[in-house]
């Protein structure tokens, strides 16, 4: 096979979003499935040699199960991006400690933003492969698993 086959065949394995319920390895690369619950999945090294970034079909797929998460594409880099507003900059700072903690026990870490003293925003993505895998949407899903309530300020009512 030449390279542009390789590349075709690479699109089509990554296009394909697996409906079982666990990882699927298809042709020595990840595949991606719609129907797990990514908060209960644990991050791979993202050194591992068949990592490659996932298509933005199959990002589109997957953003889905990570509510209150968006879809971004950076000058062709997808990343997700999800923003709080906090009641301080401490809490701010507080909020960026519980999302350390899950990020290092996963060996998976996000690009952390406090800006304007109390808007918090975070990206994720996979800085290895230049783009989204599996391993960003677990990361968003056990961000969205944490009790940041408290940290958070409230809505103003109407
Ligand atoms: C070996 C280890 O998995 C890597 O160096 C990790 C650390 N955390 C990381 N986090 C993110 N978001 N992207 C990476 O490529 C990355 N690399």
């Amino acid at each position: 096979m030449d390279g542009g086959t390789i590349t075709q065949v690479n699109q089509i394995f990554q296009n394909h979003v697996a409906l079982s319920s666990s990882r699927k390895l298809q042709g020595g690369f990840r595949t991606f499935s719609t129907s797990e619950d990514f908060s209960a999945k644990k991050c791979v090294p993202c050194n591992a040699k068949d990592l490659r970034p996932m298509t933005e079909e199959t990002a589109n797929e997957l953003i889905s199960k990570v509510p209150d998460w968006n879809l971004v594409n950076e000058s062709g880099v997808l990343k997700l991006n999800r923003s709080w507003k906090v009641k301080s900059f401490l809490k701010g700072l507080e909020l960026f400690r519980l999302v350390a903690e899950v990020a290092e026990s996963e060996g998976h870490h996000p690009d952390l933003h406090l800006v304007g003293w109390n808007n918090v925003t975070i990206e994720i993505w996979t800085h290895a492969v230049g783009g989204l895998t599996e391993n960003d949407f677990i990361l968003a899903a056990k961000i969205n698993g944490l009790p940041l309530q408290d940290l958070l300020r409230r809505k103003a009512k109407n």
